[in-house]
């Protein structure tokens, strides 16, 4: 995302971002980085050295030398020229800084350092293998040529020596300046922090990149590096993804016997492995996970390492180029690997070429590519590996690096154990160091203090550094500036789109928790008690009106009662007792009928098309795993009082099965119900003759004449249809003379006249039913499930869940999500932003006051 310049930019904004351009370019206009420091503290260094008399003569030597050499050297000119600068202006400060300052190690280039070296072998001089200018401290008093070749020297050999005396002088990482270590570290955690904003390229800190021939040992020079073996080996082509691998130098704990190293895998979160093997375990498994049929795969695996032996660095393992694929892999493999590594070896990250010493450098893929895209090799290092399987001397000549120059030179390694017994129980790590030292050691004459070449595990760990360091240094600038227009770009929206309204994972958790129970609450009116009566007597209303059905309207004698009821000389206890029976065994269908558990069920049903109904529509929508689970449990509840509700009910209700009292009041109430009811009924019943009609005989058609036109006019279904428009007009009739009754004198009688008007005295029953069974339903199961549903709301959903839950959640909604990603990003962001910024806090501390801004690092890259 980038910023529009045709965007507005007023008001806030642009007085905003103006204020932090402005501070930005300050910002800038120091360096922030400690290559600065080579030159604050060489030249006071070398200047201290030799005295200012020999600062002029020394001017002069150098530019007679720079004269003399090809036109390559105008860079060493104006590094060396900046360093004089630097000095005359800077001697005062050094003088009284030195003894208190620490003096960083810092990297020189090769090229200028092959320069002095060979300007020294010519002058005859003996070398001092590099380590002249520890600590600012070599040579004597000027003398003609040579002050001016130690001025230069002391100048610029300031860094660390590649020698193979480095191997034991800094093999040891608690020796390496607080400063460096620092800032790169500082670096990594943005590189880490830019990564989590953009996956692109637009934000980007440097890392090294690892690339080289299968089996050219880019494992074990990984290994050695890390101090033990934790990288998938196999011959099934195990490296099948990047391998982002961060180390992290973590101090040592002063009498902690033995150092803190442990990895861990951050997108994985399976927490901290200090069993390195267990590390290679995970490594294989996760390449592994790629099909053969596929061999590579351009998804990066990140691992983490600290430990107190490692450098802070940022390194990716790639998969091994191959000539050609072998029969169980894909045709398209070698250009896939190819490509995958021509993706990683793009600016600005370095490139680490691993060569077999023992294979021509001509065949190496990896200094193939490289060359492509850095042609001068100005940010590739050749890693020379099994320097043991070479004569010394033809190993010395490749590190030369005569034949296919790198400007960052070759490093040569043996990584492998010697295969001699451990003395003292040493480590796989250590039994690798010390066979490279054992060699090196005892081919002295080719690697040994007097040669400038460049070999050991230890001295690649800090040519690594050191590289990187001023690698991400001079993308600085370049990334502070985009930090800068995608911070701007972040901000703009996020007022435009949100007015700056923050939010979190968690309160949008809370809100969707509160919504959820708001909707709750509101339907839960729908079952108080009266509510709950209602609802209860209709399901009993319908259960009488099929007991009539079944007892009454069925009966041919039906009509018989009626008259019965009409005819005021009939007094009830006259009534033939087959009425007296049918009343009985009414009222005993209806009280006996599982009351209990029918209401129970059908109140359960209601619940669940609550939770449905709550659950539907935003924001559940996007949440279908949490509405699933509400469901669940929210199902669960309710079976679990099923049976004790039903239980209950009926026995509560059982009272009613041997005798039922009514008073007066209640009758009436009843008869008028009941009326009410069938008149109801009656309406029901014409409807669907009048349908039944409808499709038995179209409107317009004229009436059969007779029982054959019947049957040729009409087909089998109009037939049913005409039979059912007769029953129920049948039965409509019979509903009419019963609402009559219900409506007569006799009936308004009272409850004496039960017989007559079964219709009000069921009326009455089930009143009394609904009304038990809802007072014991509303205490079994309503109470218990609006008190429990609720709580296991929160429980299961809010409180229960971790911060990973809660987010992932969040991210559910898309709304939120988009919210929050852009939320997060302008912290991020921010935050990044504020590190880099703080980087200039760590250049004030330790710059000279006098000190120019000029120059930085350019040059050096
Ligand atoms: N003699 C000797 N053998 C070495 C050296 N470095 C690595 N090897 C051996 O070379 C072989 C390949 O080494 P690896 O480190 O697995 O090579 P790689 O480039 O990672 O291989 P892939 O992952 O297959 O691409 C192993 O058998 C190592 O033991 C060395 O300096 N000297």
């Amino acid at each position: 995302m980038f910023y529009s310049p045709l965007r507005p930019r007023q008001g806030i904004y642009s007085s905003y971002s103006q204020s932090f351009r402005r501070m930005h370019v300050r910002a800038l206009s120091y360096s922030t980085i400690p290559k600065v420091l080579v030159r604050a503290f060489r030249v006071p260094i070398a200047g201290a050295t030799v005295g200012a008399g020999a600062l002029g003569y020394a001017n002069y030597k150098f530019e007679e030398l720079k004269q003399a050499s090809a036109g390559w050297i105008t860079s060493v000119q104006e590094t060396a020229t900046d360093v004089f600068d630097t000095a005359s202006d800077g001697i005062k400060a050094a003088r009284s800084r030195l003894s208190e300052v620490q003096f960083p190690n810092v990297e020189t280039p090769g090229f200028l350092k092959d320069l002095f070296s060979s300007r020294e072998k010519y002058s005859g001089k003996e070398s001092d293998g590099g380590k002249g200018s520890e600590n600012g401290k070599s040579g004597g008093p000027p003398n003609g040529d040579d002050a001016a070749v130690a001025t230069l020297m002391a100048a610029t050999l300031a860094g660390p020596s590649y020698s193979s005396d480095e191997q034991s002088s800094q093999g040891n990482l608690e020796n390496q300046p607080n400063v460096l270590m620092g800032l790169t570290r500082r670096l990594i955690e943005i590189r880490t922090m830019l990564l989590s904003v953009d996956r692109g390229d637009s934000l980007k800190l440097p890392s090294i990149v690892v690339i080289g021939s299968q089996s050219s040992g880019k494992s074990s020079v990984l290994e050695a590096i890390v101090g033990h073996e934790f990288l998938p080996k196999g011959t099934n082509m195990v490296t099948r993804r990047p391998i982002e691998l961060t180390l992290v130098h973590t101090p040592a704990v002063p009498g902690n016997q033995k150092p803190q190293e442990y990895g861990e895998f951050p997108s994985l979160g399976l927490g901290k492995f200090s069993d390195f093997k267990q590390i290679q375990r995970t490594l294989t498994d996760l390449n592994l996970a790629v099909p053969a049929s596929d061999c590579v795969s351009n998804e990066p695996i990140d691992l983490r390492i600290y430990s107190p032996n490692v450098p802070d660095l940022t390194l990716i393992d790639l998969p091994g180029y191959i000539q050609i694929p072998s029969m169980d892999q894909p045709e398209t493999l070698k250009e896939q690997i190819a490509t995958l590594c021509d993706r990683y070896i793009q600016e600005p990250n370095l490139i680490l070429a691993v060569c077999a010493a023992d294979v021509d450098l001509a065949n190496s893929p990896a200094l193939r590519a490289s060359r492509k895209v850095d042609p001068l090799g100005m940010r590739t290092i050749g890693v020379i590996t099994k320097m043991d399987l070479v004569p010394p001397e033809a190993g010395a000549q490749i590190l030369t690096g005569n034949r296919y120059p790198l400007h960052l030179g070759y490093v040569g390694v043996v990584c492998k154990q010697s295969g001699k017994k451990s003395s003292n129980n040493e480590t796989a790590g250590q039994l690798v160091k010390r066979a490279e030292s054992d060699y090196f050691a005892s081919h002295k004459d080719y690697f040994g203090k007097s040669s400038s070449l460049m070999v050991g595990t230890s001295t690649l760990q800090n040519r690594l550094m050191t590289v990187l360091e001023s690698s991400m240094a001079s993308s600085l600038h370049g990334l502070t500036n985009g930090v800068q227009l995608e911070l701007e770009d972040a901000t703009y929206q996020f007022k435009v789109k949100y007015n700056d309204r923050r939010i979190t994972a968690e309160s949008y958790v809370a809100e969707t928790m509160d919504t959820l129970k708001a909707r709750f609450r509101d339907y839960t009116s729908q079952f108080s008690r009266p509510e709950l009566r209602a609802r209860l007597k209709e399901i009993l209303n319908n259960k009488v009106m099929e007991i009539m059905e079944q007892i009454y309207f069925s009966d041919a004698r039906v009509r018989e009662l009626s008259a019965l009821a009409a005819d005021p000389k009939v007094k009830p206890e006259n009534v033939e007792p087959y009425w007296h029976y049918k009343l009985e065994a009414a009222t005993s269908l209806l009280t006996k009928s599982g009351i209990g558990r029918d209401t129970t069920l059908r109140v359960v049903d209601g619940l669940r098309a609550l939770i449905d109904t709550i659950i539907s529509g935003e924001p559940f929508t996007h949440h279908p795993r949490a509405a699933e689970r509400l469901v669940a449990f929210g199902h669960s509840i309710l079976r679990d009082r099923i049976g004790v509700t039903s239980d209950q009910v009926e026995n509560c209700i059982k009272p009613y099965k041997y005798e039922i009292e009514v008073d007066d009041r209640e009758w009436e109430l009843g008869r008028t119900k009941s009326a009410d009811v069938v008149e109801k009924e009656i309406i029901e019943e014409k409807e669907k003759e009048k349908r039944a009609r409808k499709f038995s005989m179209p409107a317009g058609d004229a009436p059969p004449e007779s029982e054959e036109e019947v049957h040729y006019r009409f087909s089998p279904a109009q037939m049913i249809d005409a039979k059912h428009a007769l029953l129920y007009s049948d039965r409509v009739n019979i509903l009419r003379l019963r609402l009559s009754t219900l409506k007569s004198k006799r009936c308004k009688g009272g409850r004496t006249n039960d017989i007559l008007c079964p219709e009000a005295f069921l009326d009455v029953v089930a009143d009394k039913l609904a009304y038990t069974s809802a007072m014991f339903i509303n205490i079994e199961l309503l109470e218990h499930f609006f008190y429990e549903f609720p709580r296991q709301i929160d429980s299961r959903l809010n409180y229960n869940q971790d911060r990973q839950e809660v987010v992932a959640f969040a991210r559910e909604n898309p709304i939120v999500r988009e919210h929050l990603e852009l939320q997060e990003r302008k912290d991020k962001l921010e935050e990044i932003m504020k590190k880099l910024n703080s980087l200039t806090s760590l250049r004030t501390d330790i710059q000279p006051s006098s000190r120019r801004s000029k120059g930085l690092f350019g040059n050096m890259f």
